[in-house]
């Protein structure tokens, strides 16, 4: 009996069971997908499906998959977990998010170390103390390729947080828990890595100042991504993100950690 062609293909996001280059770089963003793979050589679309594109070429030779898993941690989480069930074992996520620490700029780049778990999933999947931690050697390799690409970059704790906009409820106040920056997916990343012991990190390209009220109307003048000074950065960023992929994968060749499960 011949396999019904369905089933080379991942349920939700719809991408190919086998064959995807192992070191993946993710974002949020479709179109930012096309972008950083109209970078590599040989680029190719693998599927798009739903908020899900994937691109696969090389990058300096090495092998890479680009996949968008848009907006917010509960969708991301299922094509982080269909790319690991692809056989994707390092990922780096390339996206925007919000400056909280007083010092990081417009455009600047926000290396993680570890990330706060308000992404709207992985509650339901581990209790709140289990940590999200992003890989040393993707840390390393990320400010590595921003020094060498000249990008300014801090590093320091992200906080995924899966309510973009306000509400009544009052917002927990951070105030001197050196918090860099804020976004939506990480955690959901580094807690799906962790647990099936893969390698992942994530640098993001500031967008605006979003601390106190999540959107600062009078620092910011109401949130708008859509300016220069954060293309500019997201160009610096793609070129940062794909050196570390490159990095991870021929110089920190991982020690990957044991143990994870699935
Ligand atoms: O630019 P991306 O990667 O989408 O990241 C950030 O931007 C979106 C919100 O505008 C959220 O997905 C957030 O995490
Ligand atoms: O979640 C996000 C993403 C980008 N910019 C923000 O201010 N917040």
């Amino acid at each position: 009996m011949t396999q019904d062609p369905r089933q080379d293909l991942l349920p939700v996001t719809r991408i190919p069971r086998t064959g995807l280059p192992a070191h993946a770089l993710v974002v949020g963003d479709p179109a930012r997908a096309a972008a950083v793979a109209a970078l590599l050589d040989g680029a190719e679309e693998v599927s798009h499906h739903r908020e899900y594109r994937v691109f696969s070429g090389s990058w300096k030779g090495v092998p890479v998959t680009v996949a968008s898993h848009g907006v917010g941690g509960p969708g991301a989480i299922l094509m982080f977990q269909e790319l690991a069930d692809a056989g994707i074992h390092t990922f780096l996520r390339f996206g925007t998010a919000g400056a909280i620490r007083p010092g990081i700029g417009d455009g600047d780049l926000v290396i993680a170390e570890a990330a706060v778990r308000d992404d709207g999933v992985t509650q339901q999947l581990l209790p709140p103390e289990y940590p999200a931690v992003a890989a040393p050697e993707a840390v390393l390799a990320l400010q590595r390729a921003a020094r060498e690409v000249g990008a300014r970059h801090h590093r320091g704790i992200v906080w995924t947080r899966a309510a973009f906009q306000p509400g009544p409820l009052p917002l927990f106040s951070y105030d001197g828990a050196g918090l860099a920056a804020i976004e939506m997916e990480l955690s959901a990343l580094l807690v799906t890595a962790s647990l099936r012991g893969l390698v992942a990190g994530g640098v993001l390209v500031v967008d605006g100042a979003n601390a106190d009220e999540l959107v600062d109307e009078d620092a910011t003048g109401g949130y708008n991504p859509h300016r220069e000074v954060v293309a500019a950065g997201v160009e610096r960023g793609a070129l940062v993100s794909l050196e570390a992929l490159r990095l991870l994968s021929e110089e920190y060749a991982a020690d990957r950690p044991e143990g994870g499960g699935a």
